[in-house]
C-alpha cells in the first residue's frame, strides 16, 4: 500500500478562530454581515438551522488532509475539516441565492403601468423590448395617483370649447350592466390585457381609483385565481369604467355594411339622425356632437403621425379584423371558423336560436353575437356654426361631399397635436382594451361619419377575432414540428401569448452577443443564420431556417446571450411568432428537439456518446478494484458485463453523506458539467444512476493515476513537464471558461494520466455554470488553492481559477504549494499576504515566476487570462514560448511522462485502498436526486 502525504504539512489541524486574531475578526465580521443580511425572514428561517456560528468552530476539531488514501479522509475542506465554517459560508451563500430570488421576484412583480399611454400600451411582449420606455411600478409609486384620471378628467369639463364636442367625452355615458355569464371562461382575445393586468394589478386600478380602494381591489384580485377569477376582476374593473365605446372612423363611401339586424335591430347606416334615439344609442348621439375645432388642422399631414402609427400597427391590426369580422353573418362565421379549426369547435359552440352561442356543455360559455355598430352623422363646425354655409354658397354642397369623403378627426393629447386619422380608422379602443380612462382627445376636424361599437359588442368581437387568432395560431403550430405532439390546451396556451413581428430583408432579428429574452418561430419567409468567427468581423452562413423553424432557445437556455445572428433574407420580409422567456421556461424549453436541434459538432458527439451508453445498467456492471476515495464514497475500475476490451470509472457516492454536507446541488451541478463537457482535457462522464443508497457516475477511467502521485514520487518536476500538464490544464479552462462554467478545484490530486500521459480534469464537484458577469460565493475549494476573494467572502469567479492555476504550476515546480500553513487558518493568513510574500526557490525560472505571479495577483481582474485577450494571454505568455499548443490540441504532441498501463483494468498507478469501514449508508428516499 502507498501512502499518500500531502507535501509539507501537517495534518491534524483544529479549526479555531484562535489560531489566528486576523481571521477570528475576519470571520467575525462575516458573520456580522451574514447576520444583517438574514434579517430577511424567509432567508433567516432557511438559514439559521445550518448557520455555524464561527466560535462554534473550535469545538469541532477536524483532520484536515489532503491526503485522500484512507477511506473517508477528503480533501476538499468544505467536506471535512472545517465543515461548519464553510456551511456558514453556504449559508452566507444561501442568503445571497435567497436575496437574488427575492430580487428577482421583485423585479418580476415591479410591473409596467401606464403613466402616460400616449400612444399604444405595448402588449407585454412589446413592453419587453421598450422596457426603458415604460415606466415600471416601483418608478411610478410616487405619482400613482398623479397618472392620467386627474388630468384627463379634469379636460371635458375645463378645456372643453363652448363650442366643441370631443368625440369621446365619458362623463356622460351611462353605464351598461356586463352581462356575467359569457365572462366565465376567460374570452382569449381578452386573457393578452387581462394577463397584464394580472400581473400588474396595483397599477391597473391605481390608474382609475383611490388609493385606499386600488389597495382593496388589488387584495382581493391577488386572492383570486384561476382565470375565470382573473375575468371577473377584469370585469368588476370593467363596470366602474365609463368609457364604453369605441369608434370606426369610415370614409362615408366606404362604409361596411352591419350585420342584418336582430333584437333590437341595429340602425341601417345613415348620415343624419333623425328619429330619437334608444337607450344605446344615446351613448352614440354625442359622437353626433361632434365639433369642429379650428378648421386648419387639415393641414397637419399624415407623415407627423408615422411613428405613432407604427406602434399601434398591432392593435389596429386586430380592430381592423374586428371590422372585417362584422361583415359576416354570425352563422356563416361560426360555420367558417368551425371548418377553419376543431380546436374552434370545441371553443365556439353552434349558436343558438336567439343569436348567442351556447356552451355544449351547459356551463354558460357563449359567444354573443355583436348586436350593436350604429353608423354617427357628424357635423362638422361649418354648418353648426354656419361661418362657412353663409360665406360659401354654389359650391358648398360639393365641397361638403368632399370633406365626407375625407372625413378626418384629429388626436390630440393635453392640447398637443399628435396625428391626423382618416379613412376606416380605429378609435377609443384603449379605454376599453384597458379599463382606463380615455388616453387621447379625438375631434373632429372634418364632417366625418363615424360609426361606434358599445364595450361589450366591441368586446365580444375583440372575443371573437381573439378566438379566430387563437385558432390560426394553434393550427399553425400544430404544422410546426417541434409542437404536433403538445397537447391542444398547451398549444392553446402557448398561441394566447404568441405575438406576431414583422422584418424587411436584411435586418437582424437577433444579433450575436446581444442579451435575448424571446423565442422565434418562423410563420413567413427565410432567415440566414451566420456566426462571427472567433478573432475575425468574419460572419460564417450556418444554414436557413424557414416557415415552421424556430430559433432564439439558446439565450434562453444559457447565459442570455445569443449565440448566432439571424438575418431576414426574404425579400418581401419574414414574419416570426414570438414567445416570451416565461412561456418558453414553462412549456417549451424541455422539448428534446428544442435542447438539441441546432448542437455545435462537438455537444452532437457528446450526445452520440451518451447515447452508446443508454442500455447499460448498473446491474451490466462489474467491479474490477477501487481506484481512489473521494468526499463521498469510492471510485471503483469497473467493466461491462461481455466487454473486457473496455473498463470504466464508477464514482459511487453515498447519499445520506450528500444530504449531510449539503452538496445536493453540487452534485447536480457536477453531473451536468460532466456529462456535457466534450473536452479531451475533462474526464467524460456516460451515464448516471441511482438507488436507495448512493448515486453513481459512470465515467472514462484513466489509468496513468493521479497527477499528485507522480509528483509525489518525483518530487518536483522539471519546467518542461509542468508546462505540459499546465497547457493540459489551461485547454480544460479555456474550454470551461469560455461556456462561463468556473471549476474552482484544481489541485495535482484532481488531475488524472490517461495510458499517453495526457491529463485531464476530474471531480467536477464545485464546478459551478456561472451567469454572463455574476459572482459565486460558495466558500469552496482547497485550502492551498482558494484564491483571496473566495476567502475574503467578496464573490469569485473564473477569475479565482487562474489564481489557483499559479499555485499548481508552482507546485507542479516545486513539489508545494507557494501558501501553506500548518492549518488552513495559517494558510489563509499566507494567502492574503499575497504571492510577492512568497519566496520563489531558484529551480523556478524567471518566465515561470514571472507567468505564476501575473496569475496570482490579489486582484483578480489584473490576473492574466481574465483580461482583454482571455486566456490565449496565457497561452501567449513567453514560458509557453515555443510550446507546441497545435499539437496538444490534437493529441499529436508526445507527453513528458508516459505512464505504465498494462491493460485496460491494470490497476497499478492507483493506491490500495482496504474496503469501507463505515458499511453501508442508510437509505435515502426524500426525491432530493430525482434528475440525478
Ligand atoms: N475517471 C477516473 N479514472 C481513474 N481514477 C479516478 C477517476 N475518477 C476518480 N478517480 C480516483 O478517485 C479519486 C476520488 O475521485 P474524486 O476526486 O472524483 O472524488 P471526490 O469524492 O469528488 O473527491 P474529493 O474528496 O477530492 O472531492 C480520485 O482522486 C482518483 O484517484
Ligand atoms: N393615446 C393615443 N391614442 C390614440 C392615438 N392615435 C389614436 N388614438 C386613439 O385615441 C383614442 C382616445 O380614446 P381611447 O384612449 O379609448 O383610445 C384612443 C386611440 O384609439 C395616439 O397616438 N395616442
Ligand atoms: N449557436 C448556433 N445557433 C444556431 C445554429 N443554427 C440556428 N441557430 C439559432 O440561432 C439562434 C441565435 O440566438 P440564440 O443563441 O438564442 O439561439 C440560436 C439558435 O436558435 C447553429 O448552428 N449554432
Amino acid at each position: 500500500m502507498k501512502i499518500k502525504h500531502y507535501p509539507g504539512k501537517a495534518v491534524d489541524a483544529s479549526l479555531s478562530l484562535e489560531g489566528s486574531n486576523a481571521m477570528g475578526a475576519l470571520y467575525e465580521a462575516n458573520w456580522l454581515r451574514a447576520a444583517t443580511q438574514a434579517q430577511t425572514q424567509t432567508a433567516l428561517s432557511q438559514v439559521q438551522p445550518q448557520t455555524a456560528y464561527p466560535t462554534q468552530l473550535t469545538r469541532s476539531p477536524s483532520k484536515l488532509s489532503r491526503q485522500s488514501s484512507s477511506a473517508g479522509s477528503g480533501s476538499s475542506f468544505l467536506l471535512e475539516g472545517i465543515s461548519a465554517l464553510s456551511k456558514y459560508q453556504i449559508a452566507l451563500e444561501n442568503i445571497r441565492q435567497l436575496e437574488q430570488q427575492s430580487q428577482q421576484a421583485r423585479d418580476k412583480s415591479i410591473v409596467s403601468t401606464i403613466k402616460e399611454l400616449n400612444g399604444y400600451r405595448p402588449s407585454p411582449m412589446q413592453h419587453h423590448h421598450q422596457h426603458n420606455g415604460w415606466v415600471t411600478e416601483e418608478q411610478d409609486h410616487p405619482q400613482k395617483n398623479k397618472v392620467l384620471p386627474d388630468e384627463e378628467k379634469k379636460k371635458p369639463q375645463e378645456g372643453t370649447p363652448a363650442v366643441n364636442h370631443y368625440v369621446l367625452d365619458p362623463t356622460e355615458r351611462a353605464r351598461l350592466p356586463r352581462p356575467r355569464q359569457q365572462l366565465s371562461v376567460k374570452p382569449p382575445s381578452l386573457r393578452r390585457s387581462q394577463t397584464m393586468m394580472m400581473q400588474q394589478p396595483p397599477s391597473y386600478v391605481t390608474l382609475r381609483t383611490s388609493p385606499s380602494k386600488s389597495f382593496h381591489k388589488s387584495q382581493k384580485n391577488l386572492s383570486h385565481s384561476g382565470s375565470s377569477a382573473t375575468y371577473s376582476t377584469f370585469s368588476s374593473a370593467a363596470d366602474d369604467q365609463d368609457q364604453d365605446q369605441v369608434v370606426i372612423c369610415q370614409q362615408p363611401q366606404r362604409l361596411i355594411s352591419p350585420p342584418p339586424p336582430r333584437e333590437p335591430p341595429p340602425e341601417p347606416p345613415r348620415r343624419v339622425v333623425t328619429k330619437p334615439l334608444t337607450r344605446s344609442q344615446t351613448s352614440v348621439q354625442r359622437y353626433a356632437t361632434i365639433r369642429l375645432p379650428h378648421g386648419q388642422s387639415t393641414s397637419f399631414s399624415r407623415s407627423i403621425a408615422q411613428p405613432r402609427e407604427s406602434t399601434s400597427s398591432l392593435r389596429r391590426h386586430s380592430l381592423e379584423q374586428a371590422i372585417k369580422g362584422l361583415k359576416m353573418e354570425e352563422e356563416e362565421m361560426a360555420k367558417d371558423v368551425r371548418q377553419k379549426s376543431p380546436l374552434m369547435e370545441r371553443l365556439s359552440p353552434a349558436p343558438s336560436s336567439n343569436g348567442s352561442s351556447k356552451d355544449l356543455n351547459g356551463e354558460g360559455f357563449c359567444i354573443p353575437r355583436p348586436r350593436l355598430i350604429v353608423p354617427v352623422h357628424t357635423y362638422a363646425r361649418r354648418r353648426r356654426t354656419g361661418n362657412l354655409k353663409e360665406q360659401s354658397s354654389g359650391g358648398q354642397e360639393e365641397e361638403e361631399a368632399d370633406t365626407k369623403k375625407d372625413g378626418r378627426v384629429e388626436v390630440s393629447r393635453e392640447g398637443k397635436y399628435l396625428s391626423t386619422l382618416s379613412g376606416a380608422k380605429v378609435l377609443g379602443e384603449l379605454a376599453i382594451l384597458y379599463n382606463c380612462q380615455r388616453t387621447a382627445t379625438i375631434t373632429a376636424i372634418t364632417e366625418c361619419n363615424l360609426w361606434a361599437i358599445e364595450r361589450q359588442c366591441f368586446q365580444t368581437i375583440m372575443m371573437r377575432t381573439g378566438l379566430i387568432r387563437q385558432a390560426e395560431y394553434t393550427d399553425f403550430l400544430k404544422s410546426v414540428p417541434i409542437f404536433k405532439d403538445l397537447a391542444d390546451d398547451t398549444l392553446i396556451k402557448i398561441s394566447d401569448v404568441l405575438e406576431e413581428t414583422h422584418y424587411q430583408r436584411g435586418d437582424y432579428i437577433v444579433r450575436q452577443g446581444a442579451r435575448g429574452d424571446t423565442f422565434f418561430i418562423i410563420s413567413k419567409g427565410k432567415v440566414r443564420v451566420t456566426i462571427k468567427q472567433q478573432d475575425t468581423q468574419e460572419e460564417k452562413f450556418i444554414r436557413m431556417l424557414g416557415k415552421g423553424d424556430f430559433f432564439g432557445e439558446k439565450a434562453l437556455q444559457g447565459d442570455d446571450l445569443r449565440t448566432a445572428n439571424i438575418i431576414c433574407e426574404s425579400a418581401d420580409g419574414v414574419s416570426c411568432l414570438v414567445i416570451d422567456r416565461e412561456t418558453f421556461n414553462q412549456l417549451i424549453s424541455n422539448l428534446d428537439e428544442i435542447k438539441h436541434r441546432y448542437d455545435d459538432e462537438g455537444a452532437m458527439e457528446r450526445r452520440k456518446i451518451n447515447e452508446e451508453f443508454r442500455d447499460i445498467n448498473l446491474t451490466d456492471l462489474r467491479v474490477i478494484a477501487t481506484l481512489g476515495v473521494g468526499g463521498f464514497g469510492r471510485v471503483e475500475l469497473v467493466q461491462t458485463n461481455g466487454d473486457s476490451s473496455r473498463s470504466f470509472a464508477l464514482k459511487q457516492m453515498k447519499k445520506s453523506q450528500i444530504v449531510e454536507t449539503r452538496q445536493q446541488q453540487h452534485i447536480m451541478s457536477e453531473k451536468e458539467i460532466m456529462g456535457e463537457a466534450n473536452c479531451q482535457f475533462i474526464v467524460k462522464l456516460f451515464k448516471t444512476f441511482k438507488d436507495k443508497k448512493y448515486l453513481y457516475m459512470l465515467m472514462e477511467s484513466c489509468l496513468g493515476g493521479e497527477l499528485w502521485t507522480i509528483l509525489r514520487d518525483k518530487g518536483n518536476f522539471d519546467d518542461g513537464t509542468t508546462r505540459f500538464y499546465t497547457a493540459c490544464v489551461v485547454e480544460a479552462f479555456d474550454y470551461l471558461h469560455s461556456r462561463n462554467i468556473i471549476y474552482r478545484d484544481l489541485k495535482p490530486e484532481n488531475l488524472l494520466l490517461n495510458e499517453r500521459g495526457y491529463v485531464k480534469l476530474v471531480d467536477f464537484g464545485f464546478a459551478k455554470k456561472l451567469q454572463t458577469g455574476r459572482k459565486t460565493w460558495t466558500f469552496c475549494g482547497t485550502p492551498e488553492y482558494v484564491a483571496p476573494e473566495v476567502i475574503l467572502n467578496r464573490g469569485h469567479d473564473i477569475s479565482a481559477d487562474y489564481w489557483s492555476l499559479g499555485v499548481l504550476m508552482f507546485e507542479l515546480l516545486t513539489g508545494t504549494p507557494p501558501f501553506t500553513g500548518s492549518d488552513p487558518m495559517r494558510t489563509y493568513n499566507i494567502i492574503l499576504k499575497g504571492i510577492d510574500a512568497i519566496e520563489f526557490p531558484r529551480n523556478i525560472t524567471r518566465n515561470a515566476s514571472n507567468l505564476i505571479k501575473k496569475l496570482c495577483r490579489d486582484n483578480p481582474a489584473e490576473r492574466l487570462g481574465y483580461q482583454r485577450g482571455g486566456i490565449s494571454e496565457i497561452q501567449k505568455h513567453k514560458w509557453f514560448d515555443g510550446f507546441y499548443w497545435w499539437g496538444l490540441q490534437n493529441c499529436t504532441l508526445e507527453p513528458p511522462i508516459k505512464p505504465s498501463v498494462k491493460s485496460v483494468v491494470d490497476t497499478a498507478n492507483f493506491d490500495d485502498y482496504p474496503p469501507d469501514p463505515e458499511g453501508p449508508p442508510p437509505d435515502d428516499v426524500t426525491g432530493w436526486d430525482k434528475d440525478f
